[in-house]
């Protein structure tokens, strides 16, 4: 048989986690594989990324590069993909999460609440801004672009001091002991689908769709459907200041699925927060429910208010 092409951004991080899927491949389906990498608008451009669509600039490219037969099997960080229906392509593995968390990389060991305030604080995630203003630290939250290694960078560099990263990403670079701070989800919910990789092929390959669910992960699966739920419900696009995080958890009667979510206004003054559990079957069902809570709570319109804090 021939080589399977696996197509993949050609950043570190990007390889890396491709590199675990074709690992993956060559342990479970027993195929040969070659990476191709693909260069995409985000790679490219140094624009904040939410104003240029958000995150489904990195996969557009290696979504089309499967349409037109250049690969056959593409890898992405979930939490990038768009909620919205890609024609053509399946969803054919969901592997194991790493550690959804985020983190913090600061000067000299220290954890957020023992930065001083007035502190500069690195991130470009909305949700992440949010989340930090609503700690009420007097953080001085500024944007940063660039990849983890350029983001710890600017630690050690002392242009900020601190920044805030996803763990897995971290993880997966074997770097996590760089990081000063793991956040509770209690006070930093991830994004949805953080810390999972999504492994996409053509959907007229229906044996490969087969064969690649050999590297699915129930578990994670469900929850990141349930994460996204949420998100789709919400009409939450990457940009949106939204936090969701699922897990399977142990009840009286077997597993269920545990959903906690938090939208919040762009400043991070105020919030909606809630949680759902229900049968891991059902995984769609309760991030709708979750999400419908809470825009009864009035989630919409906190995530598109106005910002009202301007002056410094
Ligand atoms: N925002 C870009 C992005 N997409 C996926 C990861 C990390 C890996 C993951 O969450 O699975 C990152 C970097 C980060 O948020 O620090």
């Amino acid at each position: 048989m021939t080589a399977l092409r696996i197509g993949t951004r050609a950043s570190l991080l990007a390889t890396t986690q491709t590199g675990l899927v074709a690992d993956l491949i060559r342990e479970r389906l027993g195929r040969e594989v070659e990476i191709v990498e693909i260069t995409t608008e985000g790679d490219v451009s140094r624009a904040p990324l939410a104003t240029m669509g958000g995150t489904g600039v990195f996969v557009n490219a290696l979504r089309e590069a499967l349409l037109v037969d250049e690969v056959d099997v593409v890898v992405h960080s979930l939490k990038d993909l768009p909620t919205g229906p890609a024609a053509g392509i399946a969803l054919a593995a969901v592997p194991p999460r790493e550690d959804p968390r985020d983190v913090v990389v600061a000067r000299d060991g220290l954890t957020l609440g023992e930065l001083p305030a007035g502190s500069r604080v690195g991130t470009g995630s909305p949700r992440r801004v949010a989340q930090l203003e609503a700690l009420g630290l007097g953080l001085e939250i500024a944007g940063i672009r660039g990849n983890v290694d350029t983001r710890i960078g600017k630690v050690a560099s002392g242009d900020y001091d601190a920044v805030v990263l996803a763990r897995a990403g971290l993880a997966r670079l074997g770097r996590v002991d760089e990081a000063t701070e793991v956040l509770d989800p209690l006070q930093v919910l991830p994004a949805p689908g953080q810390g999972a990789l999504a492994v996409e092929c053509r959907e007229s390959d229906p044996d490969l769709v087969t064969a690649l669910g050999a590297l699915d992960d129930a578990h994670t699966r469900a929850a990141v459907t349930a994460e996204r739920a949420v998100l789709a419900t919400l009409e939450a696009g990457c940009s949106a200041p939204l936090g969701a995080l699922a897990e399977v958890v142990e009840a009286e009667d077997g597993e269920e699925l545990w959903i906690r979510a938090v939208a919040l206004s762009t400043d991070g003054a105020l919030s909606v927060r809630r949680s759902a559990s229900g049968p891991v079957a059902d995984a769609v069902a309760l991030g709708i429910r979750l999400a419908s809570a809470m825009l009864d709570d009035g989630a919409a319109e906190l995530m598109s208010a106005p910002v009202r804090k301007q002056q410094a």
